[in-house]
């Protein structure tokens, strides 16, 4: 596997406040990565130390095999506010990024933003959010960079424009562009990428392909007991006990085979909240699975 980006030990400090905390991952390359976490669990400062905005406190990271540069070519990055020049067009955005980048794909460019509706004599300052979101996404595509890395990028899009966003998104990884993509969005995720990372307090929770983390995940209920007794090889992400019933959320690659249990399957947002919980923290790992 190689990695689109590597963190090691990453720390990440503004004065005596901790955003990012000994945070290790490895992201794979040629996959459109979710990266899921509640509010504060450091995703946008990991995302500006990968684009070079930020410098660690301590730790490494590397992206595409190098230490990350503000600017780079191999890197896209569209911040969480969509940042654009409220007072230049569509169309002067656009020759701004034909003139800073050298790989610049000027026809991807005009046709997303066609395809987008946006007018290119329009002043960025007078579009609306999610215009702005479709402007950005634009400019950091037709850089055509190896690694995409978006914040938050569909917050502020209507339910069709994401859908055309998220769309475009796919269009770019069938080209083999890496992308990253923050978001609380697990739906759309869900549609969209193929390895998922649940990041809590700067740690990683969950990282995989979507599709193994699907298989891997059930919900049990059945009546009062012990998880202990669950056998080898599974691990309880997350436990709720009545008097009588219990449920559980349990990783497991084998067959839950034990007859008193309803097994269901889980979507990945219900995955997400189950390792975002407070009792994800202790997931407790059956003999076995150590
Ligand atoms: N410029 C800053 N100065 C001080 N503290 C900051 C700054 N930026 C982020 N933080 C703090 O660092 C922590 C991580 O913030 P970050 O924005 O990386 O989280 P996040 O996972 O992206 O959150 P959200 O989902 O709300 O966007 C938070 O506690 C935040 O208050």
């Amino acid at each position: 596997m190689t990695s689109a980006l590597i963190a090691t030990g990453l720390t990440k400090k503004y004065g005596r406040r901790t955003a990012l905390a000994d945070c290790t991952l490895d992201i794979p390359a040629g996959h459109v990565v979710g990266l899921v976490g509640p509010n504060g669990a450091g995703k946008s400062t990991l995302l500006l130390l990968a684009c070079g905005l930020l410098d660690p406190t301590a730790g490494r990271i590397d992206v595409l095999g190098e230490r990350p540069v503000s600017g780079s070519p191999r890197v896209g990055f569209v911040a969480q506010d969509t940042p654009v020049y409220a007072g230049l067009t569509v169309a002067e955005h656009l020759r701004m990024g034909a003139h800073l980048n050298p790989s610049w794909d000027a026809a991807l460019a005009e046709q997303r933003i066609a395809q987008v509706g946006l007018d290119p004599a329009q002043k960025a300052g007078k579009l609306s959010g999610g215009q702005r979101a479709q402007l950005a996404l634009t400019i950091a595509a037709a850089k055509r960079p190896e690694l995409l890395l978006l914040d938050e990028p569909v917050a502020a899009l209507d339910p069709l424009a994401r859908r055309t966003f998220l769309q475009g998104l796919m269009e770019l990884a069938a080209t083999g562009m890496s992308i990253v993509m923050s978001s609380h969005l697990v739906a759309d995720l869900e549609r969209v990428c193929d390895h998922l990372i649940v990041l809590v307090a700067s740690k990683v929770r969950v990282a995989g392909d979507v599709d193994d983390l699907l298989a891997s995940h059930h919900r049990l209920a059945g009546p009062r007991r012990d998880p202990a007794g669950l056998g080898a090889g599974r691990t309880v992400v997350e436990e709720s006990h009545t008097a009588k019933q219990s449920t559980l959320v349990v990783r497991s690659t084998a067959p839950i085979d034990d007859p008193s249990w309803q097994v269901d399957r889980l979507d990945l947002e219900d995955i997400v909240l189950a390792y975002m919980s407070g009792a994800a923290g202790s997931g407790r790992v059956l003999e076995g699975q150590r």
